[in-house]
């Protein structure tokens, strides 16, 4: 029996990962989603729009490594949250870090470009995460994993350039409008995607609920 058999005997469908098929254009969205909101369906459809992805994958995060949990809610709910924001054509949810046990990107990456021969992936983030990539476990790697498109976000726009993972890998950058040629580059290249912005925040949405 496959890995993918397997696993697929055993798993509820919101811990698998999606199918892909070779030469599949697939967008990585990771995060915390606690709760999610619309700056996440933008992000998620301006990759999967700039970019041409075939799909983009919100991977519900078990937990930020840097982040605080006590505010956590359960992976299991804020997928369901998720999934309710992402209903379109081409968006798929999972919580498949739960099963990989990791919450640290570079290991996630390794799993899923192993178990995925031949798709193109791209890593997709937020302007502010870009500021802190560099605190990251094993940040470096993750930017010869994958390409990697980071969205524009209200406060974050100007440190991006100064950011030390783009004075690092500056001279792997890709002019915006050469953006759909991001999945097909070797790593790393990356590109960041100036759009409309949105200022919503799960931190802002955890305080209203508190009111
Ligand atoms: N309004 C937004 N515009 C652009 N990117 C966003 C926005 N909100 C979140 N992101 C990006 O989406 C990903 C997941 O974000 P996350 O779930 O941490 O949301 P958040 O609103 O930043 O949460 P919190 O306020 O709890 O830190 C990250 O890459 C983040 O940069
Ligand atoms: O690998 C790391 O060290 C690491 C550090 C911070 C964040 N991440 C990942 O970045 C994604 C965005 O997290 P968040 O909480 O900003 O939504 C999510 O997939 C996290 O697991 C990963």
């Amino acid at each position: 029996m496959t890995e993918d058999k397997a696993f697929s005997t055993v798993l509820p469908d919101w811990l698998k990962l999606p199918h892909a098929e070779r030469g599949n254009r697939i967008g990585l969205f990771g995060g915390s989603f606690n709760p999610p909101h619309s700056g996440h369906q933008l992000v998620a459809e301006t990759a999967m729009k700039r970019l041409d992805l075939d799909q983009v994958w919100w991977l519900v995060s078990p937990g930020n490594p840097l982040k605080d949990h006590s505010e956590l809610e359960p992976q299991e709910q804020r997928i369901r949250n998720v999934e309710r924001l992402s209903d379109h054509p081409g968006m798929r949810v999972t919580g498949h870090e739960a099963v990989l046990g990791t919450s640290y990107t570079a290991e996630t990456l390794a799993c899923i470009l192993a178990r995925r021969p031949g798709v193109r992936f791209v890593w997709i983030m937020g302007a502010d995460n870009l500021a802190s990539f560099h605190r990251w476990q094993n940040w470096r790697s993750i930017a010869s994993a994958v390409p990697i498109a980071v969205v524009d976000r209200p406060g974050a726009s100007l440190s991006v350039m100064s950011a030390p993972f783009a004075r690092v890998f500056a001279r792997h950058r890709i002019d915006e409008t050469d953006a759909v040629t991001l999945p097909g580059l070797k790593p790393p290249a990356w590109v960041f995607l100036r759009t409309r912005l949105d200022a919503a925040s799960s931190t802002n949405l955890r305080k209203l609920r508190r009111k």
